[in-house]
């Protein structure tokens, strides 16, 4: 049963009990480019309490770097080392656990936040926003050239997606068996400044539908993000909560880490898909309505 916070004492014992503060992006601290009201002044005062703070994001459109301009843009303070994405988790993976041959590459379906993050970790890529692959043009399978050296398919998130880069995946994935089928993350869908759009699970559905299989996330709530925040960033479990607003993401990768979680509501996960007899048997530890009920605590 999760705890619903209330009162001022409710926050400032869970700021009490909690020294290390993972926040989501998309629908906790932002929707698009517009931040949530008492985003700044909650993240300012938990600074000011010498709490930790990480930024943990499936969304794989920017790096790392990039996001810190997200985040200089907005105002709000943030530095590249708090910062952990689905795209970096990604280039991770395949620098570190597969350890990709240097001679290999990867062919991109995703955007420019995903290229940047596997160029910084010397993986070569194709596909992704090269503008022979960003086109509705038909697809044209007896002019394709498979290139020889790809060795896995990533699809993150890709406001360009289309029929070609598709085909291109496919024929990876199909003409070579060992061709790795990897997605950032899997969420269904991404709350926008302007409502909800699709997300990263359903660009890489059609390709799970068409090859029958799926491939392998290193989002949230897979162990391969904390694994990258835990090969960076020293933090006791036991004193560390995860802030998101989607249960089968951020919430399970909280437990799945042995942290804390708090669910807010300003994103995906709405009242009615925590009460009620349609509930999810994901249960977060603590609800609240937004980040900004943390400013009722006095400091
Ligand atoms: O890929 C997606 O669907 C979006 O990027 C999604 O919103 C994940 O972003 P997060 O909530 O993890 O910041
Ligand atoms: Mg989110």
């Amino acid at each position: 049963m999760s705890v619903r916070l209330t009162s001022a004492q409710d926050y400032a014992s869970l700021l009490d009990r909690y020294d290390t503060w993972m926040f989501d992006c998309d629908g906790v601290l932002w929707h698009g480019d517009r931040l949530i009201d008492g985003v700044v002044e909650v993240l300012g005062m938990l600074r000011r309490k010498n709490k930790k703070i990480l930024f943990v994001t499936n969304n794989a459109t920017k790096s790392r770097k990039s996001y810190k301009g997200k985040f200089d843009q907005l105002g709000v303070e943030a530095h590249v080392d708090e910062i952990y994405g689905s795209a970096y988790a990604a280039a991770v993976y395949l620098s570190t656990v597969i350890k990709l041959p240097k001679e290999k590459k990867v062919y991109v379906i995703g955007q420019a936040g995903l290229e940047e993050e596997l160029h910084e970790e010397g993986i070569a890529f194709l596909g992704g926003t090269d503008p022979a692959d960003c086109t509705l043009a038909p697809f044209s399978l007896s002019d394709f050239t498979l290139d020889p050296d790809v060795a896995a398919v990533v699809c993150g998130l890709d406001t360009q997606i289309n029929y070609t880069k598709l085909s291109k995946a496919f024929q990876y994935l199909t003409r070579n068996p060992e061709c790795l089928f990897i997605a950032t993350n899997e969420d269904s869908t991404y709350p926008s400044a302007d409502g909800l759009l699709p997300g990263a699970g359903s660009i890489s559905a059609p390709l799970r539908f068409a090859l029958g299989k799926d491939p392998v996330c290193t989002g949230k709530p897979s162990r391969t993000m904390l694994d990258c925040i835990n090969a960076k960033v020293h933090y006791n479990p036991e004193r560390t909560i995860m802030v998101g607003d989607r249960l089968n993401t951020d919430i399970l990768f909280g437990q799945g880490g042995g942290l804390a979680t708090l669910l807010v509501l300003t994103g995906i996960t709405s009242e009615s898909d925590i009460t009620g007899p349609n509930a999810s048997p994901i249960v977060p530890d603590y609800v609240t309505n937004s980040l900004a009920d943390i400013c009722a605590v006095t400091e």
